[in-house]
Formats: structure tokens, sequence, C-alpha cells
């Protein structure tokens, strides 16, 4: 008799896709110095959340993108009924995420965006470009899911104020952030030897770059999202986060955004959204689903 099943165990493609969509939370949060946000240093602008806080959120939400997934595979097509069924399965999720940190408020953009793209990868398990899945996570988007509530949420307050596009918009763009920035810059990274966690670092920094981060529009007005894109430019232009020059520009960029309360919380859940596909796109175990 033996105390653990040693047998590779075959896992369903839905149950692949929500292991891969909490590794890429996991890896988020993980990832350090990341500036203002939670990481393995400490709580960044954060007084209510903890690094244990992020990865028991993310662990949380593996059901709900099985869920999804499985939604996907069982409609077989992008319509209405599917985007009203992840509609529901997304505010389940956040309520499994809300009881289990008591409350507060990790990953919601990350359940979003990631949670359409689980849906999308499901949806054609042998079409995973980074531009077939985001289309297919676009045109869901774009459906209008006549159960969602309408409350006004962060995102709705700063879009009134500012104009600025928040989540929703950038998932039915097709999630430029990740596509037009995260990834070029995640792979020119690595191709310059800067090593996995530097090459992510930049990915961030890229996104941060450019976003309308509705996070930090909320927490600190437009002072503190031009301090974050320009920053996050200074730490590229200084040479990355791999080189002396941009660690320096970078532990600034964390300094001033703490002190600001501006947390790019956005910018984080968009790259694990960036972390997900690049792992899909590489053809990482998404068919053969053994482990
Ligand atoms: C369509 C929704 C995304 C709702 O969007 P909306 O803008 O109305 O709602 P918000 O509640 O503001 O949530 C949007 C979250 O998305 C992240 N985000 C921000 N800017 C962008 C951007 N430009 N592009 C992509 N993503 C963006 C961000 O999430 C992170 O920040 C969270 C913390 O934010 P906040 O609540 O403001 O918290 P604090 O400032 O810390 O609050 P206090 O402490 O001050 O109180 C953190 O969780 C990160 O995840 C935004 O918060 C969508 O959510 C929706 O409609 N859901 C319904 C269910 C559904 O249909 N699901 C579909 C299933 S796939
Ligand atoms: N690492 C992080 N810190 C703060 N807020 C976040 N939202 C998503 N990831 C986050």
């Amino acid at each position: 008799m033996h105390a653990f099943n040693l047998q590779p165990k075959t896992l369903s493609l839905a149950e692949r896709l929500a292991d891969l969509a909490v590794d890429a939370l996991i890896d988020e949060a993980d990832l350090s110095p990341k500036p203002a946000l939670v990481d393995r240093r400490g709580n960044g602008a954060h007084t209510d959340l903890h690094l244990g806080l992020m990865h028991a959120s993310a662990l949380s939400l593996w059901p709900a993108f099985k869920a999804m997934a499985d939604a996907a595979i069982a409609f077989g097509e992008i319509g209405l009924p599917l985007r009203e069924a992840v509609g529901r399965i997304g505010r389940e999720g956040e309520q499994a995420m809300l009881d289990t940190t008591g409350g507060v408020n990790t990953h919601r953009g990350a359940i979003w965006a990631l949670g359409l793209l689980v849906t999308a990868a499901a949806l054609d398990p042998e079409s995973t470009a980074a531009s077939s899945v985001s289309i297919r996570a676009a045109r869901l988007a774009l459906l209008d899911d006549r159960y969602a509530p309408r409350p006004l949420s962060h995102g709705a307050q700063v879009a009134q104020r500012y104009g600025a596009r928040g989540a929703r918009e950038e998932a039915q763009l097709g999630f430029p952030a990740v596509l037009q920035r995260a990834l070029p810059q995640l792979k020119c990274s690595r191709a310059a030897g800067h090593g996995e966690q530097n090459a992510r670092l930049d990915a961030l920094l890229a996104i941060m770059t450019n976003l309308a981060d509705t996070c930090v529009l909320y927490r600190a007005g437009e002072q503190g999202l031009h301090t974050m894109q320009l920053g996050a430019q200074a730490v590229l232009d200084a040479g990355g986060s791999a080189s002396l020059a941009g660690r320096r520009r970078l532990h600034e960029l964390d300094q001033q955004l703490i002190a600001l309360n501006a947390s790019p919380g956005g910018a984080a859940d968009l790259l694990a959204a960036c972390l997900f596909i690049d792992r899909i796109e590489s053809g990482d175990g998404l068919i053969q689903g053994v482990f």
C-alpha cells in the first residue's frame, strides 16, 4: 500500500487551463520587486493585502476558471448564452474571492481578464496564438451580459471623472496592453538574456508605461497615473530591471508610487494575463494535459 498515488494524473482541458490561470496569478504575486504592489518584499501601497492573501485568493479562483472553461466546451461557440454563463460564474468567483479574503478585493480585474482568456482558450485549444485567443476573448467581452449589475465601481467613477478606458474596454479591444506591450517586452528582455524574473518585471513596466490603470486613477488621480507611466518608461529607458541604472529607477518609482498611495493593480492583473497567454502560446501542455 502506498501513502501517495504516484501515477501521473491526466487532467481535463478545463482543469489544465484553471491550473495555468492560477499559476499565472501566483507568479504575478510572487514577482519582486514590483512597484507599490504586493510582492515577496511586502505590501506595497496596500494596508489590507499581503502575499498570503494574494495566494489564497488565487487558489480560491480555480473552480471558477475551470467552470468557465467547461462552459466554453459545452456551448462550443461565442454567443450570448456563453457570455452570460461566464458572467454568472465570474460573479460567483468574485464571491468566492471575497469569502476567502474577508471582503478584500484582491483579484476582481484578474477574474475578468483571465476568465475571458480561459474561456477563449477552451473554445479552440488548437488555436493558441496570442492574437487568436485575444480576439475570441474580445468578441466575448463585447457581448452585453443582461444580468450584470452596474455598480458605481471605482472603475466607473474614474471613467466618469477622467474619461479613462478601464478593464472592460481593455478586454473589448483584445488586450492591447498585453499584445502590443507586455508580450513583446517579455520576449525582447528574454532574448537579451536578462533572466526570467527581470523579463517579467520589464513586461509589467511596459504595461505601466501606457495603461489607464483605474486603480491608480481612483487612488492618486492624474498625478499618480503620470508618475506611474513616466517612471515605468524611465526604468526601461535606463536599461530595464536587469541593469543597475534601471534598478535604481525602479526603486525610485516604488517610493514615489507608495508616497502617492498609487497601486497599479490593473497592470498587475494584465501581467498575469500576459503570463497566461505566454504559457498557452508556447503550447505548455494544453492538449496533452498530463503532469
Ligand atoms: C468589467 C469589470 C472589469 C468591471 O469593471 P469596472 O471598471 O466597472 O470595475 P472595477 O471594480 O473598478 O474593477 C476593474 C478592475 O480591473 C483592474 N483594472 C484597472 N484598470 C484596468 C485597465 N485599464 N485594464 C485592465 N484592468 C484594469 C483593476 O483590478 C485590480 O485592482 C483591484 C483593486 O482595485 P479597487 O477595487 O479599486 O481597490 P482599491 O483601490 O485597493 O480599493 P480600496 O482599498 O481603496 O477600497 C484588484 O482587485 C486588482 O484586480 C480594477 O479594480 C468586471 O469586473 C465585471 O463586470 N465583472 C462582473 C462579472 C463578469 O461578467 N465577469 C466576467 C467573467 S470573465
Ligand atoms: N500584486 C498585487 N498587488 C496589489 N494588487 C494587486 N492586484 C493584482 N495583483 C496585485
